[in-house]
């Protein structure tokens, strides 16, 4: 099956707060609809869905001062954030429904827990049953539990890295506004081994982002068995058709 993330950047205008893309979305869910009309091998599996925040999360969470170690026990921060979250995830949700994608919502915040030492667990007991039912679940980065520190925030990478793991995705797809990790000339790194060879080029991002980054991103991916590929929306068809575009991450 694939693991697939729309990130925040690309189907919102990450700079005007809760300001859809809608143009980018659109692109994006006509990709995945055209995609599963004819699957690969390897969607035949299924497909699990994930978006990240873009311009609806990262503004309320650095306001309320909510990061992925700094947590908040004001339930007035827990609502804005998980709020504008869902409320991106029904966007999201809709543009794939009105094409025919079985896309059902699955809202991190009621599953999934950070233990005190700050590692992320969640169970995928849900979402493997609604993947053998035929839906297409979609999770999006959340406010999430946290042991010791009230409630702090899960980006879509983290959710990206331990649903793969955890289902034992075939492929991972990252769909972000750049063509792939990007090196000090601006040229598409092809394939990353280790932290260490791009660690000079990789960056935060250039929006308010309180979850970190490209570096964040690579960080997470190195981490798993299965290949991952960073690209644009360009790329996406093709990646779901099969193809390796931008970065692979090994
Ligand atoms: N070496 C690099 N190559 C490519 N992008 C980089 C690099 N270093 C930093 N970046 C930044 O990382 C951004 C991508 O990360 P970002 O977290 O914004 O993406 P996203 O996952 O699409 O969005 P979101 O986090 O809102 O879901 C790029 O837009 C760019 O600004
Ligand atoms: C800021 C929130 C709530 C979600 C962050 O998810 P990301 O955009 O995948 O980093």
């Amino acid at each position: 099956m694939i693991v697939l993330k729309l990130g925040g950047s690309v189907v919102t205008d990450k700079d005007r707060a809760e300001t859809l893309d809608g143009e980018a979305l659109d692109r994006a869910a006509d990709a995945v609809a055209d995609a599963l009309a004819v699957p690969s091998e390897a969607l035949a599996e299924g497909l699990v869905v994930v978006h990240g925040g873009g311009s609806f999360g990262h503004h309320n969470a650095s306001e309320h001062g909510v990061s992925t170690i700094a947590g908040t026990r004001d339930p007035t921060a827990v609502h804005d954030i998980h709020g504008a979250m869902t409320t991106l995830n029904r966007f999201v949700l809709s543009r794939l429904l009105e094409r025919d994608v079985p896309a059902v919502p699955v809202h991190p915040f009621s599953a999934g827990h950070r233990d005190a030492d700050g590692e992320f667990h969640l169970p995928t007991g849900q979402v493997a049953t609604l993947l053998a039912e035929g839906f297409v679940p979609v999770l999006h980065g959340d406010v999430i539990a946290h042991a010791g520190e009230g409630v702090t925030i899960v980006s879509g990478d983290e959710l990206v890295a331990e649903l793969a793991r955890a289902l034992e995705a075939d492929r991972i797809g990252l769909c972000s506004t750049v063509p792939g990790v990007l090196d000090a000339d601006d040229r598409v790194v092809e394939r990353i081994e280790s932290y260490g060879t791009v660690a000079d080029v990789l960056g935060e991002s250039e929006s308010t982002d309180v979850t970190g980054g490209m570096a964040a991103k690579v960080r997470a991916l190195l981490e798993l068995e299965a290949d991952a590929s960073i690209f644009g929306l360009e790329e996406l068809e093709g990646f779901l058709e099969g193809a390796e575009p931008g970065t692979t991450i090994e």
